[in-house]
């Protein structure tokens, strides 16, 4: 048995996980996203050089990632430290923030914010998607990935001594690269030894969720402690829903939110509305997933930080499940999506 064991790991030390309260499993503070930036569709680059004003915003909705200046979350500090007081004013007590390398993640001011506001923060270990991997990354052995992702949780990470709670998100695209497929591996080895969580942002494919979960389960992956993200952009036939959710890992809905015309990295999908999201959490709280959906809203601009308009990281807290208590979903259930679904997830076996 292990130190870890029973226990949550945040960035300020173990905790009890009773100590959790409401918690958004799939979250960034500091980060960015550089890797992402798709150019504006033509004649538009003139309100991409110039966002944040008041006249822009539903551009800025429609296009987050046309607009350098928008990817870099690790320039609001202060407009973070308001959004986390204002998640535990709206009754929040824990943040998953997800943000891996190859994303610019900052330990030292996650610690610094989860100071400053007393909201347990989690940090993520590993890597993210293939097009962020270094030349040296790609040529590490899955034994190497093993030992730095563990290294990341046991002793800290990007040289400081603060240590990730959690092994992702770790990024995969569709079709899963070589690279991609290496880290997977790896990070199934690491949570066999940890007995630590796990959370994985999928390729937009509806076949990728269920590939990366035969791969987790092929390596020795513990899929009962692992997160599948992204699922409202992924997958939307309800029967091949539910045939991935007997697969047995958690079913995150976090992109609570977000709400744009054209998806811009896959045109093909029509991104689902938040009244959306809701109707499919309460089908699948009826087909009997209550103790297996997760909910968070990956703020990962900066136009959806409530100091340039946006919905910020209390909206599924303050709009979200007043809503859903209308669409037959019960307290006690949102109260084990919210609570305990994650405490359940992020303790150490
Ligand atoms: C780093 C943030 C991230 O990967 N978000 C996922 C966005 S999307 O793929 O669901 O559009």
């Amino acid at each position: 048995m292990s130190v870890l064991s029973g226990k949550v790991q945040t960035v300020l030390g173990l905790v009890d996980p009773d100590q959790l309260g409401r918690t958004m499993t799939h979250e960034h503070l500091v980060m960015s996203f550089e890797c992402s930036y798709t150019a504006p569709p033509p004649g538009d680059e003139a309100v991409a050089e110039n966002p944040f004003q008041m006249q822009h915003m539903h551009w800025l909705r429609q296009h987050p990632y046309s607009c350098r200046e928008n990817l870099f979350l690790s320039q609001e500090l202060s407009a973070l430290r308001d959004e986390l007081l204002a998640y535990r004013k709206a009754g929040g007590g824990t943040i998953v923030e997800n943000t891996t390398t190859g994303i610019d993640r900052d330990l030292p001011a996650l610690r610094q914010l989860a100071k400053d506001t007393g909201v347990h923060i989690i940090a993520g270990a590993g890597y993210y998607i293939d097009c962020t991997h270094t030349e040296a990354t790609k040529k590490m052995s899955v034994e190497k990935l093993t030992d730095n992702i563990v290294s990341e949780v046991l002793h800290g990470t990007d040289g400081t001594d603060i240590r990730c709670g959690v092994i992702g998100e770790i990024g995969t695209g569709w079709p899963i690269t070589e690279s991609e497929k290496k880290v997977l591996r790896a990070t199934a080895h690491a949570q066999s030894q940890l007995g630590c969580p796990v959370i994985i942002h999928p390729g937009r494919d509806p076949a990728a969720p269920a590939e990366i979960i035969r791969i987790l389960q092929e390596a020795g992956g513990d899929i009962s402690k692992t997160v599948m993200s992204h699922l409202d952009r992924t997958i939307f036939d309800e029967g091949e829903l539910l045939e991935f959710a007997n697969m047995g890992s958690y079913l995150e809905y976090d992109l609570f939110g977000t709400e744009m015309l054209n998806y811009p990295f896959n045109l093909k999908v029509d991104m689902p509305s938040d009244s959306q999201r809701v109707r499919t959490l309460a089908f699948l709280v009826k087909e009997g997933y209550e103790d297996k959906v997760l909910m968070a809203h990956d703020i990962h601009t900066k136009n959806r930080l409530t100091k340039f308009g946006g919905h910020g990281y209390s909206h599924i807290l303050k709009n979200i499940v007043p809503k859903m208590l209308t669409r037959g979903i019960t307290q006690h259930q949102v109260d084990k999506i919210l609570i305990d679904n994650p405490k359940r997830w992020l303790t150490f076996k």
